[in-house]
């Protein structure tokens, strides 16, 4: 069985590099579907399972995908005829597939969508996305689990929603980018990847401005053209460092980290007793001695990423004093203070918090991840556990990151992943097949 093996009590030291945001690169690919000329070139991408999903989705819709790993790029052709269908097999692997909906809505007038579920960390409806494509003039019938939006032409609308989904706000930034006249969004999500999309569309023809602020506005275009982007860095993937870092007592630069997206975890690092220094080449962190407790709630950017929350709630656990978490953005995501029972961690949930009594002494288990995030915080916690930590169900960790043990092992951490299927692309790349 694929795992990862750690020994916990290493600091680590030294420099290590970030990827391209994943959460950047998928929507991008979505928007690959809408210029009907050129190609689309994307620098910087990163090897993921995700992306390779994505990639299935879009090659599925007639999209010509080459993905050059050694390179990093993907050159995207989506001038031929496509195909409106992107069906269960596909959308049924990640969530995120919903974001081919406005572009396959705004280039075909015609998109059928197989219907996304919730996962482990919520409910995840899409109610808003939907409502933002009715908003432009289209026709959204749910039948057989999918969704079928059909239009005679979308038209610009003035649209609110009513919480800054980062998906809705994609998807239906997205759709307009292609429809008849102006139109005008408002309470959207602020993300940086909300901003990259942004101006990749823009380099696409688009006419997109706002974006980054609470309203986004869309001048419709007739037709859009190839590109070529370069994803920015993963903010997720360096704060996930950051937390690594400050955990062990390292030493560690985050290279071509922008401080600037991780605004609010690197206040919170602060707060605990971490020293943070802005250099040229990336962000640095130094762990203290011991950290202090601190309060953290979790809010749409620029508030603190639900997304970092996991392996936050490590360095909470690990801090003198009374810590308190309070996850407002999904329902469910404390699924990995469950696992962290098993290495003896002292906290309580009480409703959407989790109340961790800090410093613990976490003891090395046997434990399974439940989703993405709280991977990444399984293998933190075994950083600093005592003995052997052994974490199960890496297929999550390969969604989101690339070479996480291999980074950590480099960092000085005594970590290994035995049947490491992630080593190799091809491998991956099959994996997201099945
Ligand atoms: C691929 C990607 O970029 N994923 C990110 C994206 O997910 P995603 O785009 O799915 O997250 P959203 O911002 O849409 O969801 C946030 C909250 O809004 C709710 N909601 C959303 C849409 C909707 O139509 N109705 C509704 O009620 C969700 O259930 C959730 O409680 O943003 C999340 C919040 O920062 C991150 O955790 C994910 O990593
Ligand atoms: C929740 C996440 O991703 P997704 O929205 O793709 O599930 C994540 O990146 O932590």
């Amino acid at each position: 069985m694929e795992k990862i093996i750690v020994r916990g009590g290493e600091r680590l030291r030294g420099t290590v590099s970030i990827e391209g945001a994943k959460n950047a690169v998928l929507p991008i690919l979505a928007a690959s579907i809408l210029p009907a000329t050129g190609r689309t070139v994307l620098t910087n991408v990163p090897i993921l399972s995700d992306v390779y999903t994505m990639n299935n989705v879009i090659r599925f819709l007639n999209v010509t995908v080459g993905f050059n790993e050694a390179e990093k790029s993907i050159t995207l052709d989506a001038t031929g005829d496509l195909s409106y269908e992107a069906p269960f097999k596909y959308v049924s692997q990640m969530r995120a597939s919903i974001v081919v909906l406005g572009p396959l809505l705004a280039r075909l007038k015609h998109a059928k969508v197989a219907m996304p579920g919730g996962c482990a960390i919520g409910t995840r409806p899409i109610d808003l996305h939907l409502k933002g494509m009715e908003a432009l003039g289209a026709k959204i019938e749910q039948h057989d689990g999918y969704i079928e939006a059909t239009t005679t032409g979308l038209v610009g609308a003035n649209i609110y929603l009513d919480f800054p989904s980062v998906g809705a706000t994609q998807n239906i930034m997205m759709a307009a980018t292609l429809a008849k006249g102006t139109t005008v969004i408002e309470n959207v999500a602020r993300e940086p990847e909300i901003v990259d999309l942004a101006n990749v569309l823009n380099q696409m023809g688009a006419k997109i401005t706002g974006a980054g602020t609470e309203t986004i506005k869309i001048v419709g275009v007739p037709v859009m053209h190839g590109a070529e982007h370069a994803i920015i860095q993963d903010r997720i993937e360096a704060g996930t460092f950051m937390v690594a870092a400050a955990l062990t007592k390292g030493n560690v630069l985050i290279k071509d980290a922008i401080a600037e997206h991780n605004k609010p975890l690197i206040s919170k690092l602060e707060e605990m007793g971490v020293a943070i220094k802005d250099e040229a080449d990336g962000v640095r962190v130094i762990g203290p001695e011991q950290l202090q407790a601190t309060t953290v709630k979790t809010l749409p950017h620029p508030g603190f990423p639900t997304d970092l929350q996991p392996q936050m709630s490590i360095l909470q656990l690990m801090a003198n004093g009374t810590s308190v978490m309070t996850e407002t953005v999904f329902e469910n995501r404390f699924m990995h203070l469950e696992e962290l029972r098993r290495m003896n961690a002292n906290f309580k949930i009480e409703g959407d918090s989790a109340v961790m009594y800090g410093p613990n002494v976490l003891t090395g288990a046997e434990v399974a991840a439940t989703d993405l995030r709280a991977a990444a915080a399984l293998v933190l916690a075994g950083l600093v556990a005592k003995n052997i930590t052994q974490v199960t169900n890496l297929k999550y960790l390969d969604r989101g990151y690339y070479h996480f043990n291999q980074k950590l092992a480099a960092l000085g951490a005594s970590i290994k992943r035995v049947d490491d299927l992630s080593a190799n692309p091809l491998d991956l790349k099959k994996k997201a097949q099945n």
